[in-house]
């Protein structure tokens, strides 16, 4: 009976221990976010502060943030649950955070590391000891994104864009979503430059689609939430996710090690540079780093430019004008595109700019600060260490004081010098600018000249939410672009 009863009190002090620590760390978390945000002299929203959440309540982190920025308007604080957070949309405020001082991520990249991985590109810090690995990897994949290797990688966009166009054969007249379309020619080409062939298998698409959209899960926010994700919460998908991915490593380095491999007739894939790579001591990377690796180049690379094209389709097919203008230029130009055709449709570029204006896909920026820091936006204010500072892409991108009819869509603006240059930054600037950039503008531009070769896209009316933002999650996508496929006269 004792024996019960102690065996009782114990299983009740093993859950109890862990539940006071986690209430007794996000109390003091709590208190000292609310004492760091008093000290600083800033307009705030009027929203009562609750424990932990703050001054956060919608469902949309996004939403919240951009009605937030319409009242006020200027650089504010707010109270968040990742801690005290300082937002601006000033273009001086984003030069200093990431191009002069390079401020450290922050906020809940920690339990995103956790998530997905520790050895990649995207959360990896980039000061310190784990800095010099992340430098060492960087200087080691630019090599993948130089334009040299686009110029390689090339083919890889044209031969997906003439399935992609081959396929829409059939489609013609028909109701379709061209944001699922679009997401599935991302998603093979990542798929193919990682060196897993041309498609993945359903249920690998199915399980990453998955977790990506896990990103918005607030036991993020909780510490070692990460891990809770991984490996309970998710754990069957990420074991599918894992499998794929070991798999096409272990065959790329039994192809690599046969006699008859011959690197020349093979373009050289991101798995092949990461294979190849060895750090100052000569050490290679493990299967394990590999995988992480190549599982951020999902998160980052696909979605990103999957988005883009939808905003796309939905603002030429709103924008009959500026479509035909688009037409014409495409038409100009025989395919299939070599890389420096795809950046030279000047006209293209343009639209794909415009785009990344008004839907960065990352819409906001947030580093942290590790010592007392100044933002030029407000040079009166010391913000302490261990404070957000958060660059509101969209709100930035969108602002009367730097853009004319800044909401609307003016592809023709970017052929003259820009009002306020420093005020466009869809890619990051500085050290961790995205290192894709250049291969997502050929992607995208190789893509839409095989569309609008041949056929023009044209929007249903009266669908719900055709052309609003779903910003549930960190990155902005369109809820939908659902219309009919036409073949061009
Ligand atoms: C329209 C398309 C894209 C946009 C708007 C975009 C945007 C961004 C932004 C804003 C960052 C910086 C994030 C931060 O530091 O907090 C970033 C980083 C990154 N992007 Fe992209 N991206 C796009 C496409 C791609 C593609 C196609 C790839 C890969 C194939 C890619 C791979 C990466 C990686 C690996 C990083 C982390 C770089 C580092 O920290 O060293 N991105 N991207």
């Amino acid at each position: 009976m004792l024996d019960t009863k102690t065996a009782v009190s114990a299983t009740a002090l093993a859950v109890a221990a862990p539940v006071a620590a986690l209430l007794a760390y996000l109390l003091s978390f709590d208190l000292t976010t609310r004492q760091k945000l008093k000290g600083l002299n800033l307009p705030t929203p009027d929203i009562k502060s609750a424990f932990f959440i703050g001054q956060f309540r919608e469902e949309s982190f996004f939403y919240q943030m951009k009605t937030i920025f319409e009242s006020i308007r200027s650089t504010y604080k707010v109270h968040t649950p990742i801690g005290p957070m300082v937002v601006t949309d000033d273009p001086e405020d984003f030069k200093k955070v990431f191009l002069q001082t390079n401020l450290e991520k922050g906020g809940a990249n920690h339990e995103v590391r956790r998530y997905w991985g520790t050895n990649n590109l995207v959360t990896l810090p980039h000061g310190g000891e784990k800095g010099q690995i992340w430098k060492t990897q960087r200087t080691l994949l630019d090599q993948g994104f130089r334009i040299r290797a686009l110029k390689v990688l090339q083919s890889t966009f044209v031969r997906h864009t003439e399935k992609f166009v081959a396929n829409l054969e059939t489609l013609v007249d028909q109701e379709v979503d061209m944001t699922s379309l679009f997401a599935d020619f991302t998603f093979d080409i990542i798929t193919d430059v990682i060196g897993a062939g041309g498609e993945a298998p359903r249920e690998f698409k199915d399980n990453m689609n998955f977790l990506i959209r896990r990103l918005e899960n607030p036991a993020l926010l909780l510490p070692y939430g990460g891990y809770l994700m991984r490996y309970i919460m998710f754990r069957r998908a990420n074991i599918i996710v894992d499998k794929f991915l070991y798999k096409i490593i272990r065959e790329r380095k039994a192809a690599r090690s046969h006699e008859s491999f011959n690197e020349d007739k093979e373009h050289k894939t991101i798995l092949d540079f990461l294979l190849e790579a060895e750090d100052d001591n000569g050490r290679k990377l493990t299967d394990h780093e590999i995988r992480d690796q190549l599982y951020v180049f999902f998160l980052a690379g696909f979605e990103t430019s999957s988005n883009t094209l939808g905003w796309m389709a939905y603002e030429l097919a709103s924008h009959k004008e500026c479509e035909q203008k688009l037409i014409d230029e495409v038409k100009s130009v025989d395919g299939p595109l070599d890389y420096d055709s795809a950046r030279k449709l000047e006209y293209v570029q343009h639209c794909i700019n415009e785009c990344l204006r008004l839907y960065p896909p990352a819409s906001n920026l947030t580093r942290e600060t590790e010592q007392d820091f100044i933002l030029p936006s407000r040079p009166d204010v010391i913000i302490p260490k261990g404070v957000q500072v958060t660059i509101f892409l969209f709100g930035m991108h969108r602002d009367p004081k730097y853009w004319d009819q800044a909401e609307e869509f003016v592809p023709e603006r970017w052929s003259e010098p820009q009002q306020t240059p420093g005020a466009f930054g869809p890619f990051s600037s500085g050290s961790r600018v995205c290192i894709g950039r250049n291969f997502a503008l050929a992607e995208i531009a190789t893509l839409i000249h095989g569309i609008y070769n041949k056929y023009r896209f044209e929007l249903k009316e009266n669908v719900e939410k055709n052309g609003e933002i779903d910003g549930r999650t960190g990155l902005l996508r369109p809820y939908k672009v659902v219309g009919y496929l036409r073949k061009q006269n």
